[in-house]
């Protein structure tokens, strides 16, 4: 039996749902009092991905990685990338983008990145992923997650979706919009955002989305896919927004998306009765174990021409990139590294060398590998997360007491000899950071912003 929950919904809200729901409106109301189903995603990027200490026993069916269950952020399944929690409509999202191998995907609205980092979990480091989002901390956040789950094919960036409309336009193959919203979905989750709840926010919401899809559609290719995901309930964000849009830019279709029990067709009565937004979905939790959403799949009609790409190379000199091989050379088994590039002293494998991203407010630009010291390359623990155990000459299993310490920033004794010095740091088998060896000791060099 779940437990209740006080949601305080205003009498507005109520009066409003049951207006457009009926008899049914109060099961949606008790539903929203009711505590939330919590789920979780495996990382197919990281080696031995199944192997993690949370119960595999209830898969999400509509998710190839998803799971009921809670997990814990500072366990190490958390920590190194295995697991990421998400609520399990959310999950759905990503599959219904379906990202094909050598595909341009722009997720336009992406921290904290649990969409991003689904659609880079199956695009298995093929194509490109850009994942933007407007608001820095925000962006912050979003790239230290893609960092967590080992990503290389993504560029982090940090800019508006009118900033982005010039340079990119018709270059995308699938677009991801998962609006800012009203997030009546979230409601039972996040009780306390009830109280920014109003029919103003609603259209002001509503406003913002249109801007957002009209950017998406310039930036889409012809033949191209767009989807477009919310939180909320509320028809004017999204069968009247879709309505409009697909009015406006009538070279977009809307596109069946598959249904699993529990899911519902969008509403053409509330989309100024567009029939076609019965392709549309809906998961509203009296109905379905998740949380409230709404998913709709638009392609653009025409086939795609080629984009011309003009590229930038900002290549390490021969001394620098000397210093990468060398700590290559003694610190790793053989790997393939190509499109190295360097930002101030950081080296990076690069995602893309787009020039269109040299004006953008670009956070992360694949995988950053280190940092140029004097005389020497220093690994970052981006690399590490996404390094495989396989890729390194020496790797050192912590026991319980040891990873706890090390976690918390000291350094660790131990009793075996290592010949090189940086060595790759593992516990219950997944790689979390780099540790650096010296005389039967492992230094500290896990990042302090990381400490527990
Ligand atoms: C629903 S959240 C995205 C959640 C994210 N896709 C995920 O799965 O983790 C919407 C995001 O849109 C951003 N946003 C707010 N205003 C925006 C605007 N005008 N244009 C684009 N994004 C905006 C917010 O900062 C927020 O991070």
């Amino acid at each position: 039996m779940k437990d209740l929950m006080r949601v305080n919904l205003s009498e507005e809200f109520k009066a409003k749902y049951t207006k457009l729901l009926g008899d049914r409106a109060d099961n949606l109301f008790k539903a929203i009092e009711t505590e939330s189903q919590n789920s979780f995603r495996l990382n197919p990027l990281k080696n031995n991905y199944q192997n993690v200490q949370y119960s595999l026993d209830k898969p999400i069916d509509y998710s190839k990685i998803g799971y009921f269950g809670d997990i814990d952020g500072n366990s190490i399944d958390h920590i190194s990338g295995y697991v990421y929690s998400q609520e399990p409509s959310a999950m759905y999202v990503a599959e219904v983008v379906n990202p094909k191998a050598d595909e341009k995907i722009l997720d336009l609205c992406a921290a904290p990145g649990s969409k991003t980092t689904y659609l880079a979990s199956i695009m298995d480091s093929q194509g490109l992923l850009v994942s933007n989002e407007i608001n820095n901390k925000r962006a912050r956040v979003l790239s230290s997650n893609v960092e967590r789950m080992g990503i290389k094919n993504a560029v982090v960036i940090n800019n508006s979706p009118k900033d982005l409309e010039d340079g990119f336009e018709g270059y995308f193959d699938r677009i991801l919009v998962d609006a800012p919203c009203s997030g009546e979905g979230m409601f039972r989750k996040d009780p306390d955002s009830v109280q920014y709840w109003s029919p103003e926010y609603v259209e002001q919401c509503a406003n913002r989305q249109k801007h957002i899809l009209d950017s998406a559609f310039k930036m889409l290719k012809d033949g191209g896919t767009l989807v477009y995901s919310t939180c909320t309930f509320s028809p004017e964000e999204n069968e009247e927004n879709i309505a409009e849009f697909v009015k406006r830019h009538q070279e977009m279709e809307i596109v069946p998306i598959k249904k699993y029990p529990g899911m519902e067709d969008g509403r053409p009565e509330w989309g100024y009765d567009n029939q076609d937004l019965k392709k549309a979905l809906r998961m509203f939790p009296d109905q379905f174990e998740g949380e409230g959403h709404f998913i709709c799949k638009m392609i653009k009609s025409g086939i795609a021409g080629t984009t011309k790409v003009r590229t930038f190379r900002n290549q390490p000199t021969k001394v620098e990139m000397s210093y990468l091989d060398k700590f290559i050379k003694q610190n790793l088994s053989e790997i393939d590294l190509t499109a190295i590039f360097k930002v101030k002293e950081d080296l990076y494998q690069a995602a893309t060398f787009d020039t269109r991203f040299k004006k953008l407010h670009v956070l992360r630009n694949g995988l950053k590998l280190g940092e140029l010291k004097k005389n020497r390359f220093e690994p970052s623990i981006s690399w590490m997360l996404e390094l495989k155990p396989n890729d390194l000459k020496s790797v050192y299993e912590l026991d319980d007491d040891q990873f706890a310490k090390y976690l918390h920033g000291e350094s660790v004794m131990i009793d075996q000899d290592f010949s090189n010095k940086w060595i790759g740091l593992s516990y219950q088998g997944k790689l979390f950071s780099w540790g650096r060896y010296s005389n039967k000791q492992i230094k500290n060099v896990y990042p302090k912003g990381l400490r527990k």
